[in-house]
């Protein structure tokens, strides 16, 4: 594996010196400027990709950033007379800057997310060619830039442009490429499989979709000021026109948006086929070429053509070792037994017109093990969803070590330490069962004290799916699915987990060794909250037993007196039961 990666290597870096090369080897300018043109859709498409391939907010507002490049570079250098190589950091400056101000704005309201992101996205474009096409910045007779000195980077014009296209292009794929393979490319693929669970699992989700958006803009406006050089003569027309959004959304789907060279890989196919036909119909031509060639890839390879060969490529690579060796290290509170952990004081949430909650009042001690129950509707998941901030409270307050969480954030609650599961599992789908587990190790408590590939693994052992870790969560069967919930609750290290209905739906002997797992998580030392309706588990497990009726606070204490209690078994139990 080394020496293919060394290979790999040594294959780019001879590719990157030959296209650095070419412009002082005298090629010429019409093959130069053929490939500053796929530099330039490689760099457009690598910025889309990284907030809407990553992040799933689709963008059909790309225009306006580059737009933003465009017209920034040719106002600052022609009217403003800055040089300009300054003009293209300045535009991709300029650019991230108006994507964060609209993003601070946007992704604060929860409802523009999907189909209503992408329109709003398009409105933006016509918006800021309004006032590009109606102001001094354009006046509507477009900009020209031939007056303007051109730098030559030692070659020619074409050559520097060639020469600056490719430099955008290689740093719009390093980013790419950066970003996918760190923390923050993993909570932004999270965010495009389920934005509320990334959130709770611990992702800020507000300030990545933001920093996504202002990357993207800035490889956008870069791409743009050195497209201002390569036209030399920019009108708001050509520039806001619905061809870029377009063309960078085919480019990346048929290429692979989740992946860094999923994009470029789709630009470079779809510039090449569109140039083999150019003028009049042969161009209609090639246009219907491209699209049915899209249709084709969206049929039979719906994740692009990057990822399936890239997958075909790595298949014979070893499956990673699951390490089992790590003992069970839980919270940090493993040695701190005793004293409240958490507190509910008169915790109330109104669904509109419903009571879902009417003032619950408890507190869990540390170390201790707490059941939820009551009959269906009561409010136990409600209950969970409060406390693991899923939901804001309608009033009341919740302490955990005695400091307040209700104003906090989903992602804040987790980092002080809560984790739950789902009653119904909700994985992300588009990641392994291991990048499952791997994204809230990433983003638990702790993380620095281990990698999080290799706890992610060790949790997945301790639920005795190791040799799942490498299938899509759809494979998965009811267990299984709610297995890797429980790991990725694990995985984030937490003080207090939160288990909702993690027993439903399992055979009796799942149900044992659920119970087992549920014993070894505590005696590490963990605090427990689960909600459950199999009351063999509660009568194993629980410490203290509180039952919900209705909203309320019906009966709390040692789970044989609380069964016994004639308002529990009247609500919820039923005298049979009792008997
Ligand atoms: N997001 C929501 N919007 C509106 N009403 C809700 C919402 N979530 C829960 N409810 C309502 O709040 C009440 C309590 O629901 P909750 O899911 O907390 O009950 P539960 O005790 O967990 O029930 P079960 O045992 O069936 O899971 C129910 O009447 C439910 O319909």
């Amino acid at each position: 594996m080394a020496v293919n990666s060394m290979t790999v290597k040594a294959a780019v870096g001879l590719l990157g010196a030959a296209l650095i090369a070419l412009p002082y080897a005298g090629a010429p300018d019409f093959y130069l400027s053929y490939l500053y043109v796929i530099f330039f859709w490689v760099a457009l498409a690598t910025s889309w990709g990284i907030l809407s391939g990553y992040a799933g907010y689709w963008s059909f507002g790309h225009a306006a950033f580059f737009g933003t490049g465009i017209y920034a570079a040719g106002g600052m250098s022609v009217k403003l007379g800055l040089p300009y190589l300054l003009t293209i950091p300045l535009a991709a400056a300029l650019a991230a800057g108006l994507a964060a101000c609209i993003g601070a704005v946007v992704f604060r309201i929860h409802t523009l997310r999907g189909e209503f992101f992408a329109l709003l996205s398009l409105s933006v474009t016509y918006v800021l060619a309004a006032i590009v096409s109606n102001t001094p910045i354009d006046g509507g007779a477009g900009v020209n830039l031939s007056g303007v000195p051109m730098p030559t980077l030692g070659t020619s014009i074409p050559g520097a442009i060639y020469l600056l296209g490719l430099a955008v292009a290689v740093i719009a794929l390093l980013v790419s490429r950066g970003i996918l393979s760190s923390r923050f490319g993993r909570g932004l693929l999270a965010i495009h499989d389920d934005e509320d669970v990334a959130e709770v699992k611990g992702v800020p989700t507000f300030r990545y979709k933001v920093g996504a958006f202002a990357i993207s803009a800035a490889i956008a406006g870069a791409a743009g000021a050195v497209q201002a050089g390569y036209v030399g003569y920019v009108t708001v027309g050509e520039t806001f026109s619905i061809t870029v959004p377009l063309y960078v959304v085919l480019m990346s789907i048929l290429g692979g948006a989740r992946h860094w060279v999923g994009p470029a890989v789709g630009a470079t196919l779809i510039t090449v086929a569109l140039s083999l036909f150019v003028g009049g119909s042969h161009a209609e031509l090639g246009r219907a070429g491209v699209a049915l060639a899209l249709i084709v890839v969206i049929l039979f390879l719906p994740e692009g053509i990057a990822p399936r060969l890239l997958r075909k490529l790595r298949s014979r690579a070893q499956p990673a070792a699951a390490s089992a060796e790590e003992p069970l290290r839980q919270s940090i509170d493993a040695h701190a037994p005793g004293g409240t952990l958490l507190e509910c004081e008169d915790v109330t949430k109104l669904f509109g017109g419903l009571r879902a909650l009417g003032g619950i009042s408890l507190s869990v001690r540390r170390g201790e093990i707490l059941a939820l129950v009551g009959p269906n509707g009561s409010g136990k998941s409600t209950l969970i969803n409060m406390i693991s901030g899923h939901f804001p409270m309608t009033s009341g307050s919740i302490r955990l070590d005695g400091q307040s969480l209700e104003t906090l954030e989903p992602h804040r609650v987790a980092a002080r330490g809560i984790a739950r599961t789902y009653q119904i599992p909700r994985l992300f789908e588009h990641m392994t069962v291991l990048e499952n587990v791997q994204l809230c190790a990433a983003f638990g408590q702790d993380v620095k004290a281990l990698n999080a590939a290799d706890s992610a693994l060790h949790w997945l052992d301790f639920m005795g799916l190791a040799e799942k870790a490498h299938e899509l969560p759809a494979s998965l069967n009811l267990h299984e699915r709610k297995f890797v919930e429980f790991a990725r609750a694990l995985a984030a290290k937490p003080k207090l987990l939160l288990l909702d209905e993690v027993l439903c739906g399992l055979t009796p002997t799942e149900v044992d060794q659920a119970i087992d797992l549920i014993r070894r998580i505590r005696a590490a030392g963990t605090t427990i909250v689960f909600v459950e309706h199999v009351m063999r588990a509660v009568v194993a497990l629980a410490d203290r037993v509180a039952v919900l009726d209705q909203g309320r606070l019906l009966a709390l204490g040692q789970p044989e007196a609380t069964m016994q209690d004639p308002k529990v078994i009247d609500v919820y139990l039923g005298a049979a039961h009792a008997a």
